[in-house]
């Protein structure tokens, strides 16, 4: 997949799939670096020659358990390949497929699509009688494994999309029969007229506002836009990326800024405050909601925004999932459910209120990883249900093919079996992905007749604060326990814990970043200005330790 996700346009990137449609997996990381360093042609061959050929099978075997390595002839392989809207993709794009055949396999390009939906489509091409979910229509089952074919675009929505409208037009037809229920006439009456249409309200909470970060969301939204009409809810799509004033990619837009920021994006000025609004990255694979406060205006306005604008971030996002899913697995008998391992997962990110409610009040198993969606995703998948988000949005729900079977087994006579069957559609088990995110918060949103009021009530996060800073050197910080605790430099985290000491309800770490040559530091506390406080301590005591560059914090 070319993209470079929520970085800037000028970023290019690349992320790689697994023939199980999984990521890559981290065995092979040294390798991709040792081949992205290359300089010249010769060394690109020998690279791919004694590295990479000859330590395939080792580390396929990496994070997602063994894959099937027997050797397969080249001519009988292909790899899809998928783009972002950079301007810099055409030509990436032909580079890659030329690579490819170079290789003497099979290139086939996807076009511009998602991250996540590039993840399904390999799945499917691998798994041809069944999608993650044993979704696909029996008309693309016929699909040979291997050669030069690729799935159509058209299954990943029969299969998420048609999952959601499922769930939605069941709920919709018991919504009908209870308001028919209510409004029976006493015996004898005339018999009344609101024997219509589905109880479709037009409320304002209708309509969702849809940021696309003026990335490849927006094309693969708008198929949304008429199937979820049907079911009476408005997607208005907003930073397109199209027309003459379209903006640029993830630039004061997408689901980075909006959950970093905490701002409205550009062009949501017209917005009305308390709309139910949502943002996705550059490439879709990350979901955020938001409603802007009275008074705040888009990123493009140069205002400087509210503090007060309502933010649903990734750890909120599996909060909800966590509740419906719950509610529905009590709804089995527990025999049934014996056994079942449930397994949430978050980073040290996650604000501690939320580890705290799926802790205590959801009594849910908690797990906490190092940052990085491939850790959590790891760890996840070990679960018959894996629950992952990154508070920054990326995240999303596994069923373990044994829970699956448990659940088609009884489906016929616990429509709670049913619907969780149908979750395992709607929700991508592949990878975190936008569209079937935001179908999943508004199934359940639906579903429980919640506004984002109620959903934000769940439970009240923590005030927080994230700080970065540049340090001579990042790789002089190392971390241990999921990146809690600073081994080195020697005396860090012995004054970052006198420093967390003296503040109620605190809470505070710092790590060297995987992405940027930064040190990042979070801290959360009982007020927001304690939490601010934290930050900026933590941060002197980085800059102390580490060397800090420029102006101390
Ligand atoms: C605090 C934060 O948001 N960190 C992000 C960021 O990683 P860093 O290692 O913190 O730079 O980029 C990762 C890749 O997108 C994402 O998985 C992670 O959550
Ligand atoms: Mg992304």
């Amino acid at each position: 997949m070319i993209t470079a996700s929520h970085n800037p346009i000028e970023d290019n990137g690349v992320k790689m799939v697994e023939p199980d449609g999984g990521m890559l997996p981290q065995a092979f990381e040294p390798i991709a670096t040792e081949l992205a360093n290359c300089s010249s042609d010769e060394e690109v061959a020998s690279v791919l020659r004694d590295r990479v050929m000859a330590s395939a099978p080792a580390a396929t075997s990496g994070a997602h358990g063994a894959h099937a390595t027997a050797p397969v002839a080249r001519g009988a392989l292909t790899v899809l390949v998928g783009h972002d809207t950079r301007p810099s993709a055409p030509a990436l794009m032909a580079a890659a497929l030329a690579g490819v055949h170079a290789m003497g396999v099979h290139a086939h390009s996807c076009g511009c699509v998602t991250t996540p939906q590039l993840h399904f489509l390999v799945y499917i091409a691998n798994h041809p009688t069944g999608s993650p979910a044993a979704a696909v229509p029996a008309a693309q089952a016929a699909a040979p494994a291997t050669g030069p074919v690729s799935p159509p675009l058209q299954s990943y929505y029969d299969t998420i999309v048609g999952a959601f409208l499922t769930l939605m037009e069941e709920h919709q037809q018991q919504q009908q029969q209870q308001q028919q229920q209510q409004q029976q006439p006493p015996a004898g009456s005339s018999s009344s007229s609101s024997t219509t249409t589905a109880a479709i309200s037009t409320s304002p909470a209708d309509t969702v506002y849809v940021d696309c970060a003026n990335g490849v969301g927006a094309a693969q939204l708008q198929p949304l836009v008429p199937a979820l009409a049907g079911v009476g809810i408005r997607l208005q799509l907003r930073n397109t990326g199209l027309g003459a004033a379209a903006g640029l990619l993830n630039c004061k837009c997408g689901a980075d800024f909006v959950q970093k920021e905490r701002l409205p994006p550009s062009d949501f000025a017209d917005v009305p405050a308390g709309a139910r609004c949502c943002s996705v990255d550059g490439d879709a694979d990350r979901l955020v909601y938001f409603s802007p406060a009275a008074g705040s205006s888009g990123g493009g306005s140069g205002s400087s925004g509210s503090s007060s604008m309502g933010l649903w971030d990734g750890d909120k996002v599996a909060m909800l999932a966590a509740v419906f899913i719950r509610d529905l697995m009590s709804q089995l008998p527990a025999e049934l459910m014996e056994g079942v391992q449930v397994c949430c997962v978050q980073t040290a990110y996650a604000n501690g209120a939320s580890t705290a409610y799926l802790r205590d009040v959801l009594q849910l198993p908690v797990v906490c990883t190092p940052t990085g969606v491939k850790y959590l995703h790891e760890a996840a998948h070990g679960a018959d249900l894996g629950l992952y988000f990154e508070s920054n949005g990326h995240g999303t729900v596994l069923f373990s093919a044994r829970l699956r079977e448990r659940l088609a087994a009884v489906a016929g006579s616990h429509p709670a079996a049913r619907q969780l069957l149908l979750l395992s559609r709607l929700i991508n088990q592949t990878v975190g992905d936008a569209i079937s995110g935001l179908l999943l918060v508004e199934l359940i949103l639906r579903r429980k007749g919640w506004s984002l009021a109620q959903w934000q009530g769940l439970y009240t996060d923590l005030p927080s604060r994230q700080l970065k800073l540049k340090v001579p050197d990042r790789t002089s910080i190392t971390t241990a326990d999921a990146e809690r605790v600073c081994v080195s430099p020697a005396g860090l985290q012995e004054a970052i814990d006198a420093i967390v000491a003296k503040v109620p309800q605190g809470r505070a770490f710092a790590r060297p970043s995987g992405t940027e040559d930064a040190v990042r530091v979070y801290a959360e506390a009982g007020s927001q200005e304690a939490a601010d406080a934290l930050a900026r301590e933590v941060a002197q005591a980085v800059y102390d330790l580490a060397g800090g560059v420029g102006p101390r914090p």
